[in-house]
């Protein structure tokens, strides 16, 4: 590999200005950076088009430059929010980018499943950490999530967020989250309706997610989980499963 491919982020898609859909940053304006390649493979997993090497020819290696041209020409070089998200962001080297946007006063926030652990995580401004619960097939590494809170050094402001199906899914979840005792802790219904990457308009059942959405509300009164926040994918609701947006 030669010098410079290592220092080149492998993008998927770059868009907005949308609204941050999910979590604890839900209807901020922002720019999404998506990566390309991910450690993981979640059964439901709802951006395959950034995970399965099927789609890698769509994948393009850019430098933290060529992203930022893209970034800025979107914001109209107005500073916003950037949302780093893949795929897992985590394999790229971010940190020339986060440094050259923080220059020019914007800000940036990523989501990871917490299996990788980068030193430029302390870089951040959001670190939302989203461990996968049984559903997904995925098996949590809780050592390597540790290390990515250590490399976060409590500099970003840092969430869990944990996609929640059923029942086993609703108990790691309050496992994950008495493990971490200090971090804001936040509930997505899955989207038992993810898009096969290739089509844009597959129908989003959002009477199944609202059931979940209720379903989910019901557990945390009935349990007394007063510091949690239970969230839709706003985006998914406004857009279905449509990429882009
Ligand atoms: C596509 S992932 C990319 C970032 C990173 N790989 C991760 O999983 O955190 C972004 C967020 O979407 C969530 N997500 C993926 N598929 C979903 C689905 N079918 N329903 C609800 N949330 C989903 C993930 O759990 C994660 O919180
Ligand atoms: N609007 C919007 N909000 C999002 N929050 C997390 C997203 C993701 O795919 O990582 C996402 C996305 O793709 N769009
Ligand atoms: S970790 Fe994230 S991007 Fe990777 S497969 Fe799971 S949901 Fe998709
Ligand atoms: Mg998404």
């Amino acid at each position: 590999m030669t010098a410079g491919r290592e220092t080149h982020i492998r993008v998927s898609e770059i868009f907005g200005p949308t609204i941050q859909g999910e979590g604890v940053l839900i209807g901020l304006p922002t720019v999404f950076v998506r990566t390309g390649g991910c450690d993981y493979r979640c059964s439901w997993c709802d951006t395959l088009h950034a995970v399965d090497s099927d789609y890698r020819d769509q994948w393009r290696p850019m430098s933290a430059d060529e992203i930022w041209q893209e970034v800025t020409r979107l914001a109209s070089n107005r500073p916003l929010t950037v949302s780093l998200s893949g795929g897992n962001p985590a394999i790229q080297p971010l940190g020339p980018l986060i440094e050259r946007g923080h220059r020019e006063g914007y800000r940036f926030a990523l989501e990871t499943q917490g299996s990788i652990a980068k030193d430029w995580f302390a870089d951040l401004d959001v670190l939302v950490l989203s461990p996968k619960p049984p559903s997904s097939g995925m098996e949590t590494d809780w050592d390597a999530f540790d290390a990515c809170l250590r490399m976060a050094a409590e500099k970003p402001q840092i969430a869990l967020k944990v996609v929640v199906f059923d029942d086993r899914d609703y108990l790691y979840a309050r496992a994950a989250a008495a493990r971490h005792p200090d971090l804001p802790v936040y509930l997505q219904p899955g989207n038992h309706t993810p898009p096969p990457p290739d089509d844009d308009d597959a129908k989003v059942d959002v009477d199944g997610i609202m059931d979940r959405m209720l379903w989910l509300v019901d557990k945390v009164t009935e349990d007394r989980w007063f510091e949690v926040r239970v969230l839709p994918q706003l985006h998914v609701l406004l857009w279905g499963n449509k990429r882009g947006v």
